[in-house]
C-alpha cells in the first residue's frame, strides 16, 4: 500500500495541467536528475494526455508519476487496435518499495479497461518490473555496429539504381516522411500510428542528444518524382593516425519497397570518411543482414522491445488474426486483473476470430503475461512451452496454436515513447 509521510493511504489521483512541472521533475529525478533540452521537456509537455495520467502526492511533493497514451497498435492481420502506452512512471527514491508503482498499476489498469482498451504496451526502464502486473516482452529489436570499411552490399534488388537518393532539411520534408511511415504501419505488428505531434519526436534533435555527432541529416529516395523512403542520421566524425573514421549514426529509415531500402541503405553505407555504421532499435528482420558480405562484422545484437498486456484477453484474441487455424482453450492465469482468469476458447484463421468464455476443459494452461508476449507472434508459443513457462493440457494444441499466433513479419516497435 502506498502511504504519504503521516502513514496513511497515497491514492494515485489525475493530473492537472498546472500540477504538470512538479509531476515532470519528479519523473527527470527518477531517471537520474539530467535536465532535458527545453525543446525536449516541450515536447512531452505537449503530447502529455492529462486525463489519462497519473500522480502521487505526499502533501504538496509529487512521489509518484504514470501516464498512458492513447495509441493505436498494429496487430498480426493488419488491424490497428487501441492501445495504452504506458509510460513516464517513476517513484521517488524517498518512496520506493512502498507500492507506490504498484498502486499506480493498479488504477492505470482498471482505467484502461473502464476506457475499452483490450491492450496496454510499454517499454521498461528494467525487464524485472513489469512482469508482475503482467505485461510479457513481446517484440525485440536489433541493435548493430557495422563495420563498414570491410562489409560490402552484395545483390542489391533490381531497380535499386533507379532509386534517387537526395538531401533534404529533415523538417521541411517531415509530412513527406509521415506519408511514408503512415503506409507501412499497417504491414508490420507492433507499429503505432502516429497521432498528430507525435511526427515531431522524428526530428527532435536537441544539441544535448548529439553526442558530439552532427544535427540531424535527412535523405529522401525518390523514384520517378515520388518519395518512396527516407532515412535520418547523424555524424560523427573520428580522425585517428590511421585516417578518417567517422560514424554514421541511424536515427530511423523507412522504405515502402525493396529496391528503395536498398537505396538507403547503400547510401548510408558509403557515406565518405565514415567507417562505421551503428544503428538501434531495428525489426529483426531488417533487410540489410540479408544483403551484407559478413553478418559478423555488423555486430547484431538483440533487445527486448515492447511488453504486451492483454487488458481484456477475449477483446484483445480476438482484435487479430492467425496465420493457421486455431480452435483451443486457454487456461489464463492473472491475478493482477482477476477479470480475464479463467478459460477462454479461441477460434480463428487468417480472416477472423472470436474469443469466448467457455466450461470446456483447457487445451494449454498459460499466465496472461505468456499470452502478452505471444500476442504479436514475435514469441512462440512452443518456445515458451519449452522453457516451462505455457504448460500443454491436450497433446499437439502447443504446436497448432503456436503455428497460428505466428507472424511472417517481425514485429517491430518503431520508436520509443
Ligand atoms: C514504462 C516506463 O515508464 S518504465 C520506467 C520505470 N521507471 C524507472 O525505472 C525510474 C526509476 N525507478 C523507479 O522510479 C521505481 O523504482 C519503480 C517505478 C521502478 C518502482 O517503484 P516502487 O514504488 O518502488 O515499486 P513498488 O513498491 O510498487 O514495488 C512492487 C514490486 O516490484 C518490485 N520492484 C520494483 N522495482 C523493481 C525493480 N526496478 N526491479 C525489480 N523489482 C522491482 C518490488 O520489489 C516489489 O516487489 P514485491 O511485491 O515482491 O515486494
Amino acid at each position: 500500500m502506498a502511504t504519504d509521510s503521516t502513514g496513511s493511504a497515497a491514492t494515485p489521483r489525475v493530473l492537472r495541467q498546472d500540477d504538470w512541472d512538479k509531476w515532470y521533475d519528479t519523473l527527470v529525478r527518477g531517471f537520474g536528475g539530467v535536465p532535458e533540452a527545453a525543446e525536449e521537456r516541450e515536447l512531452w509537455n505537449s503530447l502529455t494526455e492529462f486525463d489519462r495520467s497519473l500522480g502521487v502526492w505526499d502533501g504538496a511533493e509529487c512521489v509518484g508519476t504514470a501516464g498512458a497514451f492513447g495509441f493505436r497498435l498494429t496487430v498480426p492481420g493488419g488491424a490497428s487496435v487501441p492501445a495504452a502506452g504506458v509510460t513516464m512512471v517513476s517513484v521517488a527514491a524517498t518512496h520506493r518499495r512502498r507500492g507506490v508503482l504498484t498502486s499506480m498499476m493498479r488504477r492505470q489498469l482498471d482505467d484502461v479497461r473502464a476506457w475499452g482498451e483490450p491492450l496496454a504496451v510499454l517499454t521498461a526502464s528494467e525487464p524485472a518490473i513489469y512482469g508482475r502486473f503482467g505485461y510479457g516482452a513481446a517484440t525485440f529489436h536489433l541493435n548493430a555496429e557495422i563495420d563498414t570499411s570491410r562489409v560490402r552490399l552484395s545483390s542489391l534488388p533490381a531497380g535499386t539504381d533507379e532509386v534517387r537518393v537526395r538531401y533534404a532539411d529533415p523538417t521541411e520534408v517531415l509530412d513527406v516522411c509521415e506519408a511514408v511511415y503512415a503506409r507501412l504501419v499497417p504491414s508490420r505488428p507492433g507499429m503505432l500510428a502516429r497521432q498528430p505531434g507525435w511526427e515531431r519526436l522524428g526530428v527532435l534533435d536537441p544539441e544535448s542528444g548529439r553526442e558530439g555527432a552532427s544535427p540531424l541529416q535527412c535523405v529522401l529516395a525518390e523514384r520517378d518524382g515520388e518519395t518512396v523512403g527516407y532515412a535520418r542520421y547523424r555524424v560523427k566524425p573520428g580522425w585517428e593516425v590511421a585516417g578518417p573514421e567517422g560514424t554514421v549514426m541511424l536515427k530511423d529509415s523507412a522504405a515502402l519497397d525493396p529496391a528503395a531500402d536498398a537505396a538507403l541503405w547503400r547510401f548510408l553505407f558509403g557515406i565518405d570518411l565514415t567507417s562505421k555504421l551503428s544503428m538501434y532499435g531495428r525489426p529483426v528482420d531488417d533487410a540489410w543482414q540479408y544483403l551484407v558480405s559478413d553478418i559478423r562484422r555488423c555486430q547484431p545484437r538483440l533487445r527486448d522491445s515492447l511488453y504486451v498486456r492483454p487488458v481484456e484477453v477475449g477483446a484483445a484474441l480476438q482484435a487479430r488474426t492467425y496465420q493457421a487455424p486455431v480452435d483451443v482453450v486457454f487456461e489464463v492465469e492473472d491475478a493482477f486483473c482477476p477479470w480475464n482468469a479463467g478459460r477462454w476458447r479461441l477460434s480463428g484463421d487468417a480472416k477472423g476470430a472470436s474469443c469466448e468464455r467457455t466450461a470446456d476443459p483447457a487445451d494449454i494452461a498459460l499466465s496472461v503475461r505468456e499470452l502478452g508476449a505471444v500476442y504479436l507472434g514475435g514469441v512462440s508459443l512452443s518456445a515458451l512451452a519449452a522453457a516451462g513457462r505455457v504448460r500443454e493440457v491436450r497433446r499437439g494444441a502447443v504446436a497448432e496454436a503456436s503455428l497460428g499466433f505466428g507472424a511472417d513479419v517481425a514485429p517491430w516497435l518503431p520508436h520509443g515513447f
